[in-house]
């Protein structure tokens, strides 16, 4: 049976066709501790994450069971540069991972503390001698050859920028449904203007086949959404005649991993 969140197929019997999520040193998400011994670690070097997002024109929205993505056509020109990355990278997709209340949802944690959902923008190395697409990239054993940047999403006022995505939920209701985005999407509008301030470590996709091949960055300023749009998320159907609620992994250890934080 697929993978996906419930009791029968979620994120403790993965091991099971992904061996790595019981034996990876290197997992996501993690909860990202700020005190204390294995605290993230401010780097002066860090700089800023730059985005060049033009507005996407084509762009597919699906409900593939265990999440609803954004995937804009192959030539779409996005990229993500800066802040702890050495390469530019390409987008690839975006998509949602959220609970079925606001006190749970999010994949990362803030000491401990989960928000009602994250975003996850995922982008693949473009400057690899090593491959040429998104797959080829999680296949590669390249430690960089994603980043995920994720945002955290708490309840407060409406989002217009996301109103566009929010209000589609509806049509992707059903698993496995898609519609072609109408018009175009500013995912730019959607983010806080300054990305400056952010946690960053090497980690996995945190669904299978949970590569370890990630270069993650989550923002430390959460993104607004209102309840009604966090409620929209939840009507969305997991293929079991049930709405998708809570298709977050939990914390994975941090081994011997550090984190960095680009903020005191
Ligand atoms: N949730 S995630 O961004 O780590 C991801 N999983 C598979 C493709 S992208
Ligand atoms: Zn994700």
């Amino acid at each position: 049976a697929p993978w996906g969140y419930s009791k029968e197929n979620g994120p403790a019997t993965w091991h099971k066709d992904c061996p790595i999520a019981n034996t990876g040193v290197r997992q996501s998400p993690i909860d990202l501790i700020t005190t204390g011994q294995t605290c993230a670690k401010y780097d002066s070097n860090l700089k800023p994450v730059i985005v060049s997002y033009p507005a996407f024109s084509e762009a597919t929205f699906l409900n593939n069971g265990h999440s609803v993505q954004f995937q804009p056509s192959a030539g779409n020109l996005s990229e993500l540069s800066g802040g702890p990355l050495t390469k530019k990278y390409k987008f690839e997709q975006f998509h949602f991972h959220w609970g079925n209340n606001d006190s749970e949802g999010s994949e990362h944690r803030v000491n401990g503390k989960m928000y009602p959902a994250e975003l996850h923008l995922v982008h693949w190395n473009s400057e690899s001698p090593n491959f040429s697409s998104f797959q080829e990239a999680v296949g590669s054993n390249d430690p960089h050859a994603l980043c995920v940047l994720g945002f955290f999403l708490k309840v407060g006022a409406e989002n217009a920028s996301l109103k566009p995505i929010t209000d589609l939920l509806s049509k992707v209701k059903n698993a496995g449904s898609s519609v072609s985005f109408p018009g175009k999407f500013d995912l730019k509008a959607v983010l806080p203007e300054t990305l400056t301030d952010y946690y960053t470590y090497d980690g996995s996709l945190t669904t299978p086949p949970l590569a370890e091949c990630v270069k993650w960055i989550v923002f430390k300023e959460p993104i607004e959404v209102s309840t009604a749009q966090m409620e929209a998320f939840r009507a969305v159907d997991d293929g079991h005649g049930k709405p998708i609620t809570g298709n977050y992994r939990p914390p994975c250890p941090l081994h011997t991993r550090t984190v960095a934080a680009s903020f005191k």
